[in-house]
């Protein structure tokens, strides 16, 4: 077995990283609202609408302390986050799904989201996706590290210092295999598996726009931030 052990810079990192991702949360705790009661399409594409366009802004400030992040180029830290919102809106959405919650809870909270005005054909790839990282029992560094990585991914679109980057994201993703191999031992090709869920994330937020212009509703209203964050309007 490897010897892996994470230097003090490695620590100091992640634990940037993790600090910003606990201080910058949802406000409010959308799973409760949705566990208290059925909405109906409108209400539910009202609170999606209110916290995606709360969640770009915990993104931001969260993004902004990720290590060399601020010393990009601007124009490129704005490409990364258009780039890697809807992405980000999706795993923590993932994430909030995955969370412990009393039996039966989730079960409820599925069927909630199923009948909350979505589109039928985007349920099972979602799901999929929600499923597939609530098995991997990330700890919440891991969730951390992953959603800085997403956010660090070179091939956005208008990116133009790709190499600067790169780095940034080598630096996360060195980091991640470590703190794999650490909290995971038993599971080979964790860290791989882990990678695998940004594919499947990357391929699931290609349908956000679909999603949200088809919710079983006439007239979508979208924030102006999420109009400049979404494919939509
Ligand atoms: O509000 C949501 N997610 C926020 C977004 C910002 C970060 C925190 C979570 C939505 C809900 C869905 C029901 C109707 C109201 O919106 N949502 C989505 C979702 C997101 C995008 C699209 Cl296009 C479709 C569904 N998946 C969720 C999984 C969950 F566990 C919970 Cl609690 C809510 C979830």
């Amino acid at each position: 077995r490897e010897k892996v052990e994470i230097t003090k810079e490695q620590r100091a990192l992640m634990k940037a990283i993790v600090d910003a991702y606990n201080r910058h949360q949802i406000p409010q705790d959308v799973a409760k609202k949705l566990l208290q009661e059925q909405y109906s399409p409108e209400e539910n594409f009202l609170l999606l609408t209110e916290m995606a366009t709360s969640q770009v802004q915990v993104l931001v400030e969260f993004t902004k302390n990720i290590p060399g992040f601020v010393s990009l180029d601007r124009e490129d830290q704005i490409a990364l986050l258009k780039g890697s919102a809807v992405e980000a809106m999706f795993l923590r959405s993932a994430q909030v799904f995955s969370r412990k919650m009393p039996s039966g809870h989730t079960d409820v909270l599925e069927e909630r989201i199923r009948k909350s005005g979505m589109p039928e054909e985007f349920m099972t790839p979602m799901f999929n996706f929600y499923k597939s990282i609530g098995e991997l029992h990330m700890v919440q560094e891991e969730q951390a590290i992953l959603t800085a990585i997403t956010i660090l991914t070179p091939d956005r679109p208008y990116v133009k210092d790709h190499q600067a980057v790169e780095r940034l994201q080598e630096s996360m993703l060195v980091v991640l295999r470590k703190l794999c191999v650490l909290q995971h031992p038993q599971e080979l090709q964790y860290f791989a598996r882990l990678l695998g869920r940004l594919t499947e994330l990357r391929t699931l937020s290609h349908y956000h726009a679909e999603m949200l212009t088809s919710w079983r509703m006439n007239d979508h209203k979208f924030t102006p931030l999420l109009c400049e964050i979404w494919d939509v309007q």
